[in-house]
């Protein structure tokens, strides 16, 4: 195994001084390696498919910003743009014709929206379009998956994935029971267990949210036929359903999971790349509900940043860039060749382990057993995962630091440092053997 990245004293010193000032370190609690164990790295700066940081070291990133950096770190088209508009003002509290551009462009892209409403975090979003379902409805409760995360809003603080999964936290103190006793929680790809939800509730369901590829328990896909029969059960039900596309929008496929698996939800929320990197989400959908919301209707939301236009002209130069047909077909293949060398590698080394993908997402568990849902991913060795995701590290190779998030690809990973990240992962696998 060709070490690399070993020195990490000035990432260790930062990491220190953090402690003392934020909790556990960090903004987002993910990021401070409680997972796997070990310093989390300091960035410096990001270059195209590279990450640097402060001790110097390069690596190779399959984080991307948990997702949004499709293009890679500075995409000149993008900083541009970005530069361009910080010269004529940061925000302004009133509307510009940038958010209408994006939201053609959005529109265009994801089959089911018909309009859109911008807001500045996947939690804003998903916030609101449940709000939203619950206005339009007149019903109060909600149906979430076991391990799918949509932010940490109170009503989805049940069952969650991603950190909560990765820390192990029960459902989180400080969310009042009220705030969650409308949030009936089903197994993923279970669809009997939501048809008993919506019998033994019925009349009172307003929205089924779904991640409709569940990347925060790790990366499990839908089963076939899963998604058609969740619309189904909303319509017979007269629930809404959204889908949560933070995460799978302008990623799977340019126009989302929707498009990938050509299932129309009612509500679609969207989120990292629709931002180009920067604080930008969104939710939208049919123009009957999204005609409901304020100041067209009188569901309120409001956001002192929202549609700000640094980020509505990232959003819009990222959106114009991936458009282009060649785009995704190259992203496909590129993940595709990766999980395949990841699999390989794991099988010549005798390790149970599983490799899927959906666009430019994907994900590994070390489980020999099918993983399709939150129970079965937790069955998956995370300290093998640890092992892994520290020799890979050490080889220049960024994943997230969680055996419960998915993995991300960009423009900028080139065919050479595919192959290099697969060459890593045989040294890896070899390494944690027994
Ligand atoms: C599927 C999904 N929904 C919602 C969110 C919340 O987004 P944010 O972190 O921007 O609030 C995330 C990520 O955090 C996500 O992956
Ligand atoms: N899984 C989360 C978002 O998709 C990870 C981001 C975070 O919690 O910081």
């Amino acid at each position: 195994m060709e070490i690399q990245n070993v020195i990490n004293d000035a990432s260790s010193a930062a990491f220190e001084r953090a402690q003392a000032l934020l909790p556990g370190g960090v903004n987002s609690p993910v990021r401070a390696f409680r997972g796997v164990g070990g310093v989390p790295r300091f960035i410096d700066r990001g270059a195209g498919a590279y990450l640097y940081d402060i001790d110097g070291n390069q690596y190779i990133d399959y984080v991307l910003s948990w997702g949004p950096l499709i293009l890679g770190h500075a995409y000149p088209a993008v900083v541009e743009a970005i530069c361009a508009q910080a010269q004529r003002g940061t925000s302004f509290g009133a509307p510009t014709e940038l958010e209408s551009e994006l939201a053609e462009l959005v529109i265009a892209a994801v089959p089911s929206v018909e309009m859109v409403r911008f807001v500045s975090s996947g939690t804003e979003a998903t916030m609101s379009a449940i709000r939203l379902a619950r206005a339009y409805t007149q019903r109060e409760k909600i149906i979430k998956f076991e391990g799918c995360y949509h932010g940490h809003a109170d009503p989805f603080l049940v069952q969650a994935g991603s950190g909560v999964a990765t820390l192990g936290l029960p459902d989180s103190p400080g969310v009042l029971k009220s705030a969650t006793s409308n949030t009936l929680t089903a197994p993923f790809n279970d669809l009997d267990a939501v048809e008993a939800l919506f019998k033994a509730n019925a009349g009172q369901v307003a929205a089924l949210v779904i991640e409709p590829v569940a990347g925060n328990m790790g990366f499990v896909l839908p089963r076939e036929g899963y998604l058609v029969g969740l619309r189904q059960l909303c319509d017979q039900h007269g629930a809404l359903l959204i889908f949560d596309e933070v995460m799978t929008g302008f990623r799977v496929a340019y126009g989302g999971a929707q498009a990938y698996f050509n299932v129309m939800p009612d509500l679609t929320c969207l989120g990292k790349v629709v931002g180009g990197g920067l604080p930008a989400a969104a939710y939208g959908g049919r123009r009957e509900i999204m005609q409901m919301v304020a100041p067209a209707g009188n569901m309120y939301q409001a956001g002192t940043l929202s549609g700000n236009p640094l980020a509505m002209v990232a959003g819009i130069q990222t959106l114009r860039e991936i458009a282009k047909p060649e785009v995704f077909e190259r992203l496909t293949g590129v993940t595709s060749t990766l999980c395949q060398g990841f699999w390989k590698a794991a099988f010549k080394n005798s390790i149970p382990f599983q490799a899927h993908k959906a666009g430019s997402m994907w994900g590994f568990f070390f489980a020999g057993d099918e993983v399709y849902d939150f129970t079965s991913a937790k069955r998956a060795d995370t300290v093998m995962f640890g092992k892994f995701f520290h020799a890979m590290l050490e080889q220049g190779v960024y994943l997230a630091p969680s055996q419960f998030e998915a993995a991300f690809v960009s423009t900028a990973h080139s065919d050479e440092l595919v192959a290099q990240t697969i060459k890593a992962a045989q040294a890896a696998f070899a390494s944690i053997r027994s």
